[in-house]
């Protein structure tokens, strides 16, 4: 075919959505989703818990690392305040650039910054070089080994104050494998499990994590 799953997304998106409208481009790549082709977006059950966090939290400045298409960096960034931004960081280079465009169809791109990098690198300048404070909302979506690695560095770089929230995706599939213990058995954190469908297939079950900071500044 030439092209991959995630241009052929875009190209829906371009031609079935409205331009400036998120909510638009939300419900078309979802329709896309469930009648052309699957792909691994947070979709509308997943996306409903990030709304609400996003709507009681209020935050200033969020942090996703595994931006993919862009899904849920616009999910999130439609709900921001005006003055309130997300940095969402995507290691493949493809991913990153259709997740551009997605971000721009939305008319978000002076709420969303994708950076094309390492989390691990971006993380460790997040302060220096990207003008962070501090994280109000940290949303896990890249890669299942990754979690734990980048919440500890997260937490090293003294990035959470209390009341900052962690939302962790795909924590049964593909499951987080020493995550769950890590934050569950931190008295740093709250955490809350809720069990979810996975992404547009609803005789499947994922579950997403909900962790609040309790923990020293
Ligand atoms: O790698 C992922 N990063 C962030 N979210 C993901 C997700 O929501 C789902 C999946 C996944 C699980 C099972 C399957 F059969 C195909 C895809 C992956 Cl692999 C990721
Ligand atoms: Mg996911």
């Amino acid at each position: 075919k030439g092209t991959t799953r995630e241009q052929r997304a875009l190209k829906y998106l371009k031609e079935h959505a409205r331009q400036g409208d998120p909510d638009s481009v939300l419900e078309t790549f979802d329709e896309f989703c469930r009648t052309q082709e699957w792909a691994m977006n947070a979709a509308e059950e997943k996306g409903d818990i990030l709304d609400e966090i996003v709507r009681e939290l209020q935050p200033t400045t969020c942090l996703e690392l595994g931006t993919y298409c862009g899904y849920s960096a616009v999910r999130i960034a439609r709900n921001l305040s005006p003055s309130a931004r997300l940095i969402t960081i995507e290691v493949n280079p493809d991913y990153a650039a259709v997740a551009r465009e997605v971000v721009k169809l939305a008319g978000l791109q002076d709420k969303i910054e994708v950076i094309n990098l390492d989390s691990a690198d971006v993380i460790r300048e997040l302060k220096t070089k990207y003008d962070v404070t501090k994280l109000d909302l940290v949303f896990l979506d890249h890669w299942k080994y990754l979690y734990i690695r980048d919440i500890k560095l997260i937490e090293e770089e003294k990035l959470l104050k209390k009341g900052s929230v962690v939302f962790a995706d795909n924590v049964i599939i593909p499951g987080a494998p020493g995550y769950l213990e890590y934050i569950r058995g931190s008295k740093n954190y709250k955490s809350t499990f809720y069990s979810v469908h996975f992404e547009y297939m609803d005789d499947m079950k994922d579950g997403v994590e909900k962790s609040v900071y309790i923990g020293d500044e």
